[in-house]
């Protein structure tokens, strides 16, 4: 009997970007809409979400889209990562596929998010996978950074706060 996640666990993994080294804090949640509110302790604050469902079976596609709504409804600076599991099973025999690819792709592009198709059998796509979220982690950190240092007026800053201290 395959063992149940119920909490969490978690790996810290480190990954280089470019000259940069990055350490992604990676929770695994349980699956279950069981422990829903638990694992929205795991996952707030991130900002990044890997959201897996079985390749061969259309109805965990489907659970993967309520997590997309939880996240997109209470994590509104996680970017999501959309990813198909078992895909080993499709290359024994296509038929297995329970999921098509489009209409995931379709739903990827409709929400933003990155589409993979991994196996942790034969690890197809896994270290791709975790590769992008670090390298979108350092480059969308970056874009914020500056947008937002481009986005603060200093000189009207500075004279809000002598305003302030003028008066108190
Ligand atoms: N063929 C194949 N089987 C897999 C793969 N990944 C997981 N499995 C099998 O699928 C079953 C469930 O895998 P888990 O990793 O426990 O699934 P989970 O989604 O983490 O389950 P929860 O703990 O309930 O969240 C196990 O029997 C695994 O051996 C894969 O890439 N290929």
């Amino acid at each position: 009997v395959a063992p149940i996640t119920i909490g969490a666990a978690f790996v810290a993994k480190v990954m280089p970007v470019g000259d940069q080294t990055v350490t992604l804090g990676i929770w695994d949640t349980a699956g279950s809409e069981r422990y829903e509110a638990m694992s929205r302790i795991y996952y707030r604050g991130a900002r990044a979400a890997i959201v897996c469902y079985d390749l061969t079976d259309s109805s965990s596609f489907q659970r993967a889209k309520f997590w997309v709504n939880e996240l997109q409804n209470f994590e509104e600076n996680c970017r999501i990562y959309l990813c198909g599991t078992k895909s080993d099973l499709l290359e024994e025999d296509r038929r297995k596929r329970g999921v098509d690819f489009h209409d995931v792709q379709d739903y990827a592009d409709e929400i933003k998010a990155e589409l993979f198709e991994t196996s942790s059998k034969t690890g197809q796509s896994v270290d791709e996978l975790f590769q992008k979220v670090a390298e979108d982690f350092v480059h969308f950190t970056a874009f914020q950074v500056m947008t937002e240092e481009k986005g603060i007026d200093l000189g009207q800053r500075s004279g809000t706060y002598l305003y302030n201290c003028c008066h108190h």
